[in-house]
């Protein structure tokens, strides 16, 4: 088990200037890790790590000298744009790349005179999808948020009567997922009409949805479940996740099997994954409150219970088109918290999703379901945030929202804090809608 370090010791400085900033998302106590190549250039996307407004160049810090063996083994054996074979080894080389990072990165470091030419500012970068995900599998752990759509598609009928036993999911689709500064056209299909018969054409309901993605690191093989006592050995790290939403053609096609088309054309990711080592210090008590039901055993367990919850500040920021001509930036629409939003643990979501013999592989990506919080303006999608579309949302500029129009950008953003600890944050993951494609004749 690992537990809080000198890796997070908020006296920590480092000889990046950009790092010291209190608002920055990356300072030397985060670390987190991406794929990243020179803006404009055809190279392969390379792994690297962000601090401050600077990315270190893993490849070149590993010729530099300055990581340990293994590694440097496990960045070379990763394919060009792939972080697979690094995010295989499990926690133990994760460790050893933050533990190395925060020695060679620390103010009066003797390594900074070799480390300093492995940095190329973040401004000059273009990131990628971190790793190939081969599966994609999106959970429904945010309660309030499963309440409040429940009671819109079924008013008599809101919350399932598993929902408190099992953690509810549905398996996504990877090749639309995209990176942040991911922009999009408008899907289009079939739309509920007058006496169930449908209309074709633009989604006139498109939605975000605020969730967190964990990333697997280690997997499973087919037929060995992995037991609570060891799931959180298989996370990598988080990103935040945006499962865009057609709610019209979900509201249609929906019943008997679930989400299709209406989620599948684009989902966005942030680029750097943090840690669970980084978030080490915001763990949080899981705790099941009097009269719900406890978990099955194969669900529960001591470091769950203890530690399985992480105190995540979590915000959805839009930019229409108009703010942006003006050059006013994105307005915050709403903000929760991870750990009062999910009714199950990253640890159960794991444990569950194996529990039949299903196997996890390096790199798959667990979306948590949208992470409302339990008041209204705690909406995690426009669909909570305006009642089903019935109330407008007047923005500072005079503007109105029920669902997103062509041109509007989504920003989602998180950070932990924590007094004695410095502030992690995730950088943005931000995502643009494009007018719908007329179908050609
Ligand atoms: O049928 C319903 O109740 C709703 C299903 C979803 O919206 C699926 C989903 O993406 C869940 C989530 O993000 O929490
Ligand atoms: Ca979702
Ligand atoms: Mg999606």
């Amino acid at each position: 088990m690992y537990r809080i370090d000198d890796t997070h010791d908020a006296s920590l400085t480092s000889w990046v200037e950009s790092a010291n900033a209190p608002a920055t998302d990356f300072p030397i106590q985060n670390l987190p890790i991406g794929m990243f190549r020179r803006a404009g250039s055809a190279e392969g996307f390379r792994p690297g790590v962000a601090i401050g407004d600077q990315v270190v160049d893993l490849l070149a810090a590993a010729d530099a000298g300055v990581l340990p063996d293994d590694v440097v083994a496990a960045l070379r054996a990763c394919a060009p744009g792939q972080l697979n074979a690094f995010m295989a080894q499990g926690r133990g080389v994760r460790v050893g790349l933050r533990r190395a990072l925060s020695q060679a990165l620390r103010q009066g470091s003797a390594q900074q005179a070799r480390l300093q030419p492995c940095l190329v500012a973040q401004s000059a970068v273009e990131l990628a999808v971190p790793c190939r995900i081969d599966g994609y599998t999106d959970f429904y752990t945010g309660i309030h948020h499963a309440t409040s759509v429940g009671k819109l598609f079924r008013p008599d009928n809101p919350l399932m009567p598993n929902y408190k036993w099992v953690p509810i999911g549905y398996h996504g689709r990877t090749s639309s997922i995209g990176v942040s500064g991911q922009s999009f056209h408008r899907p289009q299909g079939q739309i509920k009409g007058a006496a169930d018969v449908p209309e074709f054409g633009p989604c006139r309901r498109l939605d975000y949805e605020l969730e967190l993605g964990a990333f697997v690191g280690p997997g499973n093989p087919l037929g060995r479940p992995v037991p609570m006592a060891e799931a959180e050995e298989h996370l990598f790290g988080l990103v935040l996740l945006n499962d865009w939403s057609a709610r019209d053609l979900q509201a249609w096609e929906y019943q008997p099997l679930g989400p299709f088309l209406a989620k599948n054309f684009a989902t966005t990711i942030s680029p750097w994954i943090v840690t669970m080592e980084a978030l080490e210090p915001f763990r949080a008590p899981f705790v099941r409150a009097e009269g719900e039901p406890q978990p099955l055993p194969y669900l529960d367990g001591a470091e769950n219970r203890e530690r399985g919850a992480l105190d995540l500040e979590l915000e959805v920021w839009l930019q229409t088109a108009a703010m942006r001509e003006a050059g006013l930036p994105p307005e915050r629409l709403m903000r929760s918290n991870f750990k009062d939003a999910a009714y199950w643990t990253l640890a159960q979501m794991l444990a569950h999703h194996t529990i039949n013999g299903c196997n996890l592989q390096p790199g798959d990506l667990l979306g948590t379901g949208t992470q409302s919080g339990p008041s209204p303006e705690q909406g995690g999608s426009l669909l909570e945030l305006t009642a089903g579309g019935k109330q407008e949302l007047r923005l500072s500029n005079g503007e109105t929202r029920t669902f997103l129009r062509d041109g509007d950008t989504v920003v989602l953003r998180a950070h932990a804090e924590r007094p004695g600890f410095r502030r992690i944050g995730f950088g943005d993951c931000a995502g643009t809608v494009l007018p719908a494609v007329p179908l050609s004749p």
